[in-house]
């Protein structure tokens, strides 16, 4: 468990996060989401005590990370995967990490294992591909089994079945009962990863909400009206709470009115349809409708 109390990070005149209050609960996959620099690396980093807040504070579990007394048995975190030693073989970097951190060789025996790193890890990170690395850096978190992990970005890069692998490790830790918080810009894989989403803008929480309810907020429900009366129908449906769009000859998408009452006024004016399918708007369309008003670098529509 995660819980942010008017978390607050300045950076001289930048004010990187703005009094967030959160928590991030176990059990559950939770996406973090927002442009870039809307403060996500910041708000993870003074999650593990890398950065130190300016204002508020972060607890996992009930302490901060620094009252812990073995915080890596509370919290396992991937916040730079190429921040690894490269001149070191995978083993004796998860060995070392252990060593240190009293943590047992078997439990690095086992992470390796967990991780999919057998047939590599007597080899040289240096060597590593980008899943590879990201997959140590899974292991590494993972030394203390921790109740509470945090990736950021840990899909980054990674070819379909890396992107796979992540999702189904972090979905079968929340079924444990872990607490994962994990930040991605892919949001077709966070749809299907994440449970809860918090979406941050300019160091401020935008949403803190189950995903569904993320999407089905978003542009609301959609219906796809193929029709050879499409501009008949067109006018008969416009109206205040109707939206009508025209995306090509004989189809219209609509919304504000579901499936069943466009086909019914169609029936009315005995005018043909020859498809209407509903569609769920995606979190990629909630997330751009949400953040709109929070990216740093907006980019003009190609004309
Ligand atoms: N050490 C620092 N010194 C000064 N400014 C910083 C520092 N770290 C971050 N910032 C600024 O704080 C803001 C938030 O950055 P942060 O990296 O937390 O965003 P982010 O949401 O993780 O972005 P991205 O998606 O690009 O990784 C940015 O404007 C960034 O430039």
């Amino acid at each position: 468990m995660i819980t942010a109390e008017g978390l607050t990070k300045r950076f001289g005149a930048k004010t990187a996060v703005d009094d967030i209050s959160f928590t991030v609960r176990p059990g559950q996959v939770t996406g973090f989401l927002g442009p870039n620099g809307a403060g996500k690396s910041t708000t993870m980093r003074m999650i593990v005590g890398h950065d130190r807040p300016s204002d508020g504070g972060v607890k996992v579990n009930g302490k901060h990370y620094a009252q812990h007394r073995a915080p890596l048995r509370e919290v396992g975190a991937l916040l730079d995967a190429k921040a690894v030693h490269t001149g070191r073989t995978a083993e004796n970097h998860l060995l070392a990490m252990a060593a240190t951190h009293g943590i047992s060789r078997q439990r690095v025996r086992e992470v390796i294992e967990l991780t999919g790193l057998e047939s590599v890890a007597r080899k040289r990170v240096g060597g590593f591909s980008l899943g590879m690395g990201q997959r140590l850096g899974i292991a590494a978190a993972m030394l203390g089994d921790p109740a509470t992990l945090i990736l950021d970005e840990p899909v980054n890069g990674l070819d379909p079945e890396g992107v796979l692998w992540v999702r189904q490790f972090v979905r079968h830790l929340a079924a444990e009962g872990r607490t994962v918080f994990l930040s991605s810009h892919l949001m077709s894989e966070m749809a299907l990863t994440a449970d809860h989403l918090i979406v941050l803008g300019k160091g401020r929480i935008i949403t803190d909400a189950p995903v569904a309810d993320v999407i089905a907020g978003g542009t609301g429900l959609r219906v796809h009206v193929r029709s050879p009366h499409a501009s008949q129908l067109a006018d008969l449906l416009a109206g205040p709470d109707i939206t009508v769009m025209r995306a090509e000859a004989g189809v219209l998408e609509v919304t504000g009115l579901d499936a069943p009452g466009i086909g019914d006024l169609a029936a009315q004016h005995s005018l043909a349809i020859h498809e209407l399918t509903p569609k769920n708007a995606s979190l990629e369309e909630a997330y751009m409708a949400l953040t709109a008003d929070a990216v740093e670098y907006r980019t003009e529509a190609l004309r």
